[in-house]
C-alpha cells in the first residue's frame, strides 16, 4: 500500500461529487445535522469577511439551496437584512425543502433587479456536480450581482475538471465544505472562486469509510523523501545519467545541475566526441563519457535517464529505444517528446514525461475532454506518469492518482524550467522514490525553489537562478513533513 493510499482522506485529500454521494448515502440519518452545520459555517465565515449588509441568497432546488436557507436564517438571526431568492423551489418533502420551511424571512423574485439592489449575494443556486449547462435566467441573474460569496462552487463550476458550464459567477469568496474540489485548484474555475475556505461541518471519520481518495492537493504530506544518512555514499544517493546532444547543450547542463542540486549522489552525462568534449569543460561536477546508450545501459548503476531536453529528433532516435529496451526509468520532455510527434506508443515503456500543453497535443491530439481527463487517460494508456505542466499542473499515474499542483509562481515561466524539473524528477527517481511520488515532489520543489529565487532576486528570475535554489526547496519541504509527523 502506498504512502498516499494510507493517508486516504488526509486534509489535501479533493472530494468528488460522486464521493460526496457515497458520503450523504453512508450518513443519511445525519444530513440534516450536516446541512445546518454547513450553513452556519458560511454565515460565520460571512460575518468574518464582511460588515452587515444587504444580502441575498440565491437558492438552487437542491442541497445547494439548501444550506442558502440556512446562511440566510443564521445572518438574519445576527441581524443582518437578509431576503432569498430561489431559483426553482426545493422538492416537496426533500432535506432543502425543510430547510427552507425555516425560513421566515423575505423572499424575492430570482431576477437581475433584485441581485442589483443587494450588496452582497450568496451563491447556493447549484454545487460541485452540475453536467448540464447553466440555464440562462441564473447567467443572467449572476451578470448582475455586486459581490459574491459561493457555496460549495461558484454556480456552473464542474467540480471535477474546473470546467465552467456557461458564464460563472465570479465569488470574492467561495466556502469547501469538508474538503477542496479539484475543481477549485484547476482552471478555468480558479479564476472564478476568488479565495477558498475549506471548512469543517462535523463529518464524522465513518462517513469516509469505504472511500478511497483518488484526487490530492500536491503538498509535501503526499510524498515524503528519502532523508540523508550518515551511511549515505553518492550511489545510495542515486545516479542519474542523460544524453547530452551535440547542438544544444543549455538543456542538459540545466538538467544534469538540476539533479546534482536536488541531491542526486551521481549525474553521468553522454555524449558523442564533440559533445563530451564540451560537457566536460561546462560540467565539472559530472562524469562525461563518449559511451554509446548500449555500453551505457550494461552498468546496472545507471537505471535512471533523462531523455530529451536539448536533443535533435536524430539523437532521440539513437538513444530512447535502446534505453526502453533495457527497460531503464527514463524521464521523457522536451525532444523526446517532439520525436513521438501524434505517435505516443513510441513512449511506450517510458516512466514520466512531462509535457506542456503543447506537447501533449502534439503527441496525444486535441484535448476534446479537460486537461485533468486528457492527462488522466493518456497515462492509462501509456502507463507512464503524465506531468501535464501548467499553473495547475497535474500529475497524473497510470492506476488513476491525480495530484493537481498550486504550489508555484508565474516567475517559472521562463526558458530552461522545463529542463530543471526533468532533472529534480530524475533526482528523486534515483533516489528510490516511485515515479508518481517523485513527480509530485519534483514538481512542489520546481515551485518552491521558484518562490524562494523570485523572492530573493525581485520577481524575476531565470532557470540559473531556479537551480541554485533547488537544495532550499526541498529542504523546506522536509521541514514541513517533519512538521505534519509531529502534530
Ligand atoms: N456531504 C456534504 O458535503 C454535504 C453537502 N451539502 C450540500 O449539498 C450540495 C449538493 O446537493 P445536491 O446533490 O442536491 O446538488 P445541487 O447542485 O444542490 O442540486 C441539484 C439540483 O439542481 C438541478 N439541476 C442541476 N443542474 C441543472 C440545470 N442545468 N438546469 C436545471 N436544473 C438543474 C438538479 O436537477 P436534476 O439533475 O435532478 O434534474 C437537482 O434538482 C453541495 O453543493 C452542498 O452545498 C450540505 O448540505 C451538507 C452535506
Ligand atoms: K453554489
Amino acid at each position: 500500500m502506498s504512502h498516499s493510499e494510507r493517508m486516504s482522506f488526509e486534509t489535501n485529500a479533493l472530494l468528488t461529487p460522486h464521493e460526496t454521494l457515497q458520503m450523504d448515502a453512508h450518513m443519511s440519518s445525519s444530513l440534516e445535522f450536516l446541512m445546518e452545520n454547513a450553513g452556519a459555517m458560511v454565515a460565520r465565515l460571512i460575518r468574518q469577511h464582511f460588515k452587515s449588509c444587504r444580502v441575498l441568497v440565491a437558492c438552487g432546488p437542491g442541497n445547494n439551496g439548501g444550506d442558502g436557507y440556512v446562511v440566510a436564517r443564521y445572518l438574519q438571526g445576527w441581524g443582518w437584512p437578509v431576503s432569498v431568492a430561489p431559483w426553482k423551489k426545493p422538492q416537496h418533502g426533500s432535506l432543502a425543502a425543510r430547510a427552507a420551511q425555516e425560513w421566515t424571512g423575505p423572499i424575492v423574485a430570482f431576477e437581475a433587479a433584485e441581485a442589483m439592489r443587494a450588496e452582497l449575494v450568496v451563491d447556493a443556486v447549484f454545487g460541485a456536480g452540475l453536467s448540464r449547462p447553466l440555464p440562462e435566467d441564473v447567467v443572467h441573474f449572476f451578470q448582475h450581482v455586486p459581490r459574491c460569496v459561493a457555496i460549495d462552487v461558484p454556480s456552473g463550476v464542474d467540480g471535477v475538471t474546473g470546467a465552467c458550464w456557461g458564464e460563472v459567477p465570479q465569488a470574492l469568496l467561495t466556502v469547501a465544505l469538508v474538503r477542496k474540489r479539484p475543481g477549485h485548484l484547476l482552471e478555468p474555475a480558479t479564476g472564478r472562486c476568488g479565495q477558498v475556505v475549506c471548512v469543517d461541518i462535523g463529518m464524522p471519520e465513518e462517513a469516509f469509510s469505504g472511500l478511497k481518495a483518488r484526487y490530492w492537493e500536491n503538498t509535501p504530506s503526499l510524498w515524503p523523501l528519502p532523508l540523508q544518512y550518515e551511511q549515505d555514499h553518492k550511489y545510495t544517493r542515486g545516479v542519474v545519467s542523460l544524453y547530452g546532444g551535440a547542438h544544444m547543450p543549455g538543456a542538459a547542463r540545466f538538467a544534469s545541475d538540476s539533479a546534482r542540486h536536488t541531491g542526486a549522489g551521481l549525474v553521468c552525462v553522454s555524449s558523442s566526441e564533440e559533445g563530451a568534449a564540451l560537457y566536460r569543460t561546462v560540467l565539472p561536477g559530472c562524469v562525461v563519457d563518449q559511451k554509446t546508450p548500449y555500453d551505457s545501459v550494461k552498468d546496472q548503476r545507471r537505471r535512471v535517464w533523462v531523455c530529451g531536453p536539448g536533443l535533435t529528433f536524430k539523437e532521440v532516435e539513437s538513444v530512447l529505444p535502446t534505453l526502453l529496451e533495457a527497460q531503464c526509468h527514463v524521464i521523457a520532455d522536451a525532444g523526446a517528446l517532439a520525436w513521438a510527434d501524434g505517435l505516443p506508443e513510441k513512449l511506450r515503456g517510458v516512466k514520466v514525461m512531462t509535457p506542456h500543453l503543447g506537447e501533449f497535443v502534439r503527441v496525444f491530439g486535441p484535448v476534446r475532454t479537460s486537461r485533468l481527463e486528457a492527462a488522466q487517460q493518456a497515462s492509462k494508456e501509456t502507463g507512464s506518469v503524465i506531468v501535464l505542466k501548467g499553473a495547475d499542473t497535474v500529475i497524473a499515474a497510470p492506476d488513476g492518482r491525480t495530484a493537481i499542483n498550486r504550489h508555484a509562481t508565474p516567475a517559472l515561466a521562463t526558458a530552461g524550467s522545463g529542463d530543471v524539473l526533468s532533472g529534480i524528477i530524475a533526482a528523486l527517481c534515483a533516489s528510490g522514490m516511485p515515479a508518481w511520488e517523485a513527480s509530485c515532489a519534483a514538481v512542489w520543489i520546481h515551485g518552491e525553489a521558484g518562490r524562494q529565487a523570485a523572492q530573493a532576486k525581485g520577481g524575476w528570475i531565470v532557470a540559473e537562478d531556479l537551480i541554485t535554489f533547488l537544495g532550499k526547496a526541498r529542504h523546506a519541504a522536509e521541514k514541513s513533513q517533519k512538521l505534519s509527523i509531529n502534530r
